[in-house]
């Protein structure tokens, strides 16, 4: 089966090779890594080498997609096993994003079904199990371009009648956190590309500083009107400057609407508050988590402090001091003003008010 091409600028997924742009050497060196199945993809997860919550669960996904492209199966039962296994396995990569859950648990009712409809044989069930990984590679883009005009719209419309728009973001949500386009990055391309855009700020987000390396570079290279700030300059920064809105991306948003996502992304929305900014979230549905009632729930990953006290490989911080590395925050509903999806923005209230039906509805 001629697998698909995607060719964006993080992942290089073609005839059943896959590659990644090693995010840890951005924005001095481009080098991509191979990824040769399932161990290489937890690890190029984990090491943080592909991050940013859609992009965990695409390249988890294709690692697996890898190693069963040229496998023959000749029962059922074998690949079932070996899908649900090895999904499962990739979702302990990182525990705070949920996309990389949502879409093992997907992918295992597929294998399920599959397996039990006897009219499937071993061979078309890998066939269908990899065609719909490579589904979720044009979905994440058609989201992304959807959430990118919603955004947009909803930016402008609070934007109390300014022709151009000066927004916010915070860590990497664009192209390198995704298939494509991106999320909250996506809203700045599209009022970029509807001449709207007057300014955009984005954030050092230390300690990764996935803003000055990642969200820079994308901007750069798009010629964006774009300026860095340090993470303490936000408070600074509107109320020198009138922001029009801030938006963000998002790790796992829970049913009432609380929303965990990179560490420093809480203080912004406090601060916007403050200064009655509007804040939105930018998330597809498959980075929102209905089965937990609020943001209590989510898991908080801490990393290494060596990612607080040395910055390539040179040391920044005192040595011997203790360190707090929490990766993420979460944000509480009543600060976020809308959550910016394919299917359209909700307010919380109103995320908590979809029905079963609507969430599931494709
Ligand atoms: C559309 S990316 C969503 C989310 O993922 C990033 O986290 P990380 O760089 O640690 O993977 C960040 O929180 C983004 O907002």
């Amino acid at each position: 089966m001629q697998l698909l091409r995607n060719n964006n600028l993080a992942i290089k997924w073609e005839d059943g090779k896959l590659e990644i742009l090693d995010q840890i050497l951005l924005p001095v060196i481009s080098k991509y890594v191979a990824v040769k199945g399932v161990e290489d993809g937890w690890k190029v997860i984990n090491k943080m080498q592909v991050r940013g919550a859609p992009a965990i669960a695409i390249v988890g996904c294709l690692s697996l997609a890898v190693e069963i492209q040229p496998e023959v199966f000749t029962d059922k039962k074998s690949l079932r096993q070996e899908i649900e296994g090895k999904l499962n396995y990739l979702v302990s990569a990182r525990p705070t994003a949920v996309n990389m859950k949502i879409a093992a648990e997907d992918l295992i009712t597929l294998s399920n079904q599959l397996s039990k409809d006897d009219s499937v044989s071993a061979a078309d069930m890998k066939e269908r199990f990899l065609k719909a990984i490579d589904a979720m590679l044009e979905k994440d883009i058609a989201d992304n371009k959807a959430i990118g005009r919603h955004g947009a719209q909803a930016i402008l419309n609070n934007g109390a009648g300014d022709s151009l728009v000066r927004v916010l973001t915070h860590c990497n949500t664009g192209s390198l956190a995704t298939a494509g386009y991106g999320t909250a990055l996506g809203v700045i391309r599209t009022l970029h590309a509807d001449k709207k855009l007057e300014q955009v700020y984005c954030t050092e987000t230390r300690p990764y500083n996935q803003g000055a390396r990642l969200t820079a570079y994308e901007l750069v290279h798009e010629k964006m009107p774009a300026t860095l700030i340090c993470d303490d300059m936000v408070a600074a920064l509107m109320k020198s400057r009138t922001i029009s809105a801030v938006i963000v991306g998002a790790d796992r948003v829970a049913a009432n609407g609380d929303t965990a996502n990179k560490i420093g992304t809480y203080q912004i929305a406090v601060v916007a508050n403050y200064h009655s900014v509007p804040f939105y979230v930018a998330a597809p549905f498959t980075s929102i988590d209905f089965t937990i009632p609020n943001g209590d729930r989510i898991i908080i990953e801490e990393r290494p402090e060596r990612e607080m006290t040395h910055i390539n490989d040179q040391r920044v911080a005192a040595a011997g001091i203790q360190c707090w590395n929490p990766a993420f925050d979460v944000t509480p509903a009543a600060l976020i003003t809308g959550i910016v999806t394919e299917k359209g923005v909700y307010s919380p209230e109103e995320l908590k008010g979809l029905n079963v039906s609507e969430k599931l509805q494709d």
